[in-house]
């Protein structure tokens, strides 16, 4: 798999994204989530897939089995690289995501890679226990659906860096681990809490960076992309 960082096009529109995607001469590893897939619906993959950028479709997938494996085999047939679901949504609903997946993916096509979310970078440990009423430490709860994540046969899963080596050691190097909350040394936190540098994530267990509002908001974005891929890969 591709191991540039994952830029996130957060954006309201297809405007959006193409004027910000023709400031870059090269392919990317792109993510398209919830905020311009609602906006734009499937055209906007295939658009961007046509521009030659691989892409992560992060619609965090959550709902009972039938449901989630007969969306899933939509989804596949956009033929994107990543995809995913919440492990909260249970070990038979991941299953399910997965039979999707493969009964979507055209013969001859490579399969996108299935990952589920574990708790979400924004969330504290104590938000975690407090609302959802799970009385462990954040990375045991992680770690716990890492593990069922696995167990369902999927590739990997989204954590924070803070998670990810504890990750690796447990389920083993190839099972990926998807890190969003990245930021630039001294950059705005903004809604995330769980968060690391580019270089942290690297040392710290990562398989694969996400990195959205440090370089979309960025005065120019190619430079603060720059610098989180030397960072990154150094
Ligand atoms: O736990 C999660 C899961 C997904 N995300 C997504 O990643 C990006 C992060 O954007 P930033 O601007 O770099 O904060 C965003 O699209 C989220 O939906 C996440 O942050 N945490």
């Amino acid at each position: 798999m591709n191991t540039k960082p994952i830029l996130a096009l957060d954006f309201p529109s297809e405007q959006h994204v193409f004027d910000f995607l023709q400031q870059f001469n090269e392919p990317l590893f792109v993510k398209i989530g919830m905020e311009l897939y609602m906006q734009e619906g499937p055209d906007i993959v295939r658009k961007v897939k046509a521009l030659g950028h691989d892409i992560f479709l992060d619609l965090k997938l959550h709902d009972i089995p039938n449901t989630v494996g007969s969306a899933m085999k939509g989804l596949a047939k956009l033929g994107v690289d990543l995809v995913n679901v919440h492990a909260a949504g249970g070990r038979p609903m991941m299953e399910a995501a997965l039979e999707g997946l493969e009964a979507g993916t055209a013969v001859g096509s490579k399969r996108a890679a299935l990952i589920a979310v574990t708790q979400l970078t924004s969330t504290t440990e104590e938000q975690m226990q407090r609302e959802q009423k799970i009385a462990l430490s954040l990375q045991e709860s992680v770690l716990h659906y890492a593990s069922l994540t696995k167990e369902a046969g999927l590739n990997g899963v989204v954590c924070s860096v803070h998670e990810a080596q504890a990750i690796a050691d447990a389920c083993g190097e190839d099972f990926l681990r998807v890190t969003p909350g990245i930021r630039l040394a001294g950059g705005d936190t903004h809604d995330q809490k769980r968060i690391a540098t580019p270089d942290g994530a690297k040392h710290d267990g990562s398989s694969l960076i996400v990195v959205g509002r440090a370089v979309t908001g960025a005065q120019n974005p190619v430079a603060a992309y720059k610098q989180v891929r030397e960072l990154w890969e150094a």
